[in-house]
């Protein structure tokens, strides 16, 4: 469902009805394309808006330049049950940055629906959630002044007119300060993987990506009163693309059998490319 599509088409949550509103980017019925639960049919909810700013973040329009509709939980809900899905995946921007993200969550849950929430792990908050797909930010995802911002990249599959008309760069790098700042939170990554089932989900593009993660793996073993198998930990290629993928997807396989940790395939860029709703 694209936003434009909704019922309604509001600009602020002042607009809203009763009840509590979230900013959302689009709704969708895919494949997981990530993780454990990969190739599971689900219902794809994106919030809008994000504390970070991952210079290759796919979903440019959440996080660089949120763009949205306002819509009432129970309207999201609706548009969840339109589908014929048992799992319910909400994603972003980041959705924990919303306290509504809760609420959503607390009816999904009496839906019955199995929920996994993609997360940046850096906002923790005590609601209903099956899965704490937690993906920590690495010091290789800051918005450094020297690169462009790949998902601002149009390509050929993008038809939706949302793109901006060429590569875009991150400015003199100003949001790069905070996004190091914030990027990790020990103390949030520990309370997730006490009280979910958790796995995390590293970004990788090559080898030096990994004393860094393994820093921190050893850090949350240390401070976490729950056990971090091997097997919680899945290497992810960089890529929001194909062509970006194809670049890396065979190095961070390589890593991963080196390491002992899980890979996960992007299936839906696999599959769609970098198509929106996909
Ligand atoms: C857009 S994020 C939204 C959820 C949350 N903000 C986060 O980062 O986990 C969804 C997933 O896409 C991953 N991701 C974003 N851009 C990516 C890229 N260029 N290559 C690989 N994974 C990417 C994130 O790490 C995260 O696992
Ligand atoms: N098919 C599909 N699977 C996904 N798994 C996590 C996604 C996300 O953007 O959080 C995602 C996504 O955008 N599409
Ligand atoms: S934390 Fe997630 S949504 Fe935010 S900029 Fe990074 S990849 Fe994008
Ligand atoms: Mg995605």
């Amino acid at each position: 469902m694209p936003v434009s599509d909704s019922v309604v088409d509001r600009e602020s949550p002042a607009d809203a009805s009763d009840g509590s509103a979230l900013p959302i980017n689009e709704l969708f019925y895919s494949l997981q394309g990530e993780g454990t639960l990969a190739g599971v049919p689900s219902v794809f909810v994106r919030t809008s808006g994000c504390n970070l700013r991952c210079w290759f973040c796919d979903s440019y329009h959440t996080s660089w330049e949120p763009t949205h509709a306002w819509l009432d939980i129970e309207e999201i809900v609706a548009e969840v049950e339109s589908h014929d899905a048992d799992h319910v995946v909400l994603t972003g921007g980041e959705p924990l940055l919303h306290e509504e993200s809760g609420e959503l969550l607390e009816e999904l849950d009496a839906c019955g629906y199995h929920t996994t929430v993609e997360t940046n792990g850096t906002i923790h908050r005590d609601v209903p959630i099956d899965l704490a797909s937690i993906s920590p930010k690495l010091a290789s995802s800051t918005p450094t002044s020297d690169r462009n911002l790949t998902g601002a990249v149009p390509t050929e599959s993008r038809t939706d007119g949302r793109q901006p008309p060429g590569p875009v760069s991150p400015g003199d790098g100003e949001w790069a300060e905070k996004h190091d700042r914030e990027r990790i939170d020990m103390e949030a990554l520990a309370t997730f993987i006490e009280d979910y089932e958790f796995q995390l989900k590293f970004v990788v593009t090559d080898n030096e990506d990994m004393s860094e993660l393994l820093g921190l793996l050893a850090d949350l073993r240390e401070v976490a009163d729950v056990p971090v198998r091997d097997e919680d930990v899945l290497l992810m290629p960089e890529g929001a693309t194909r062509e970006g993928l194809a670049e890396t997807r065979e190095r961070v396989a390589d890593l991963a059998i080196e390491y002992g940790f899980r890979y996960t395939p992007r299936l839906h860029v696999d599959l769609w490319n970098d198509a929106p709703e996909t």
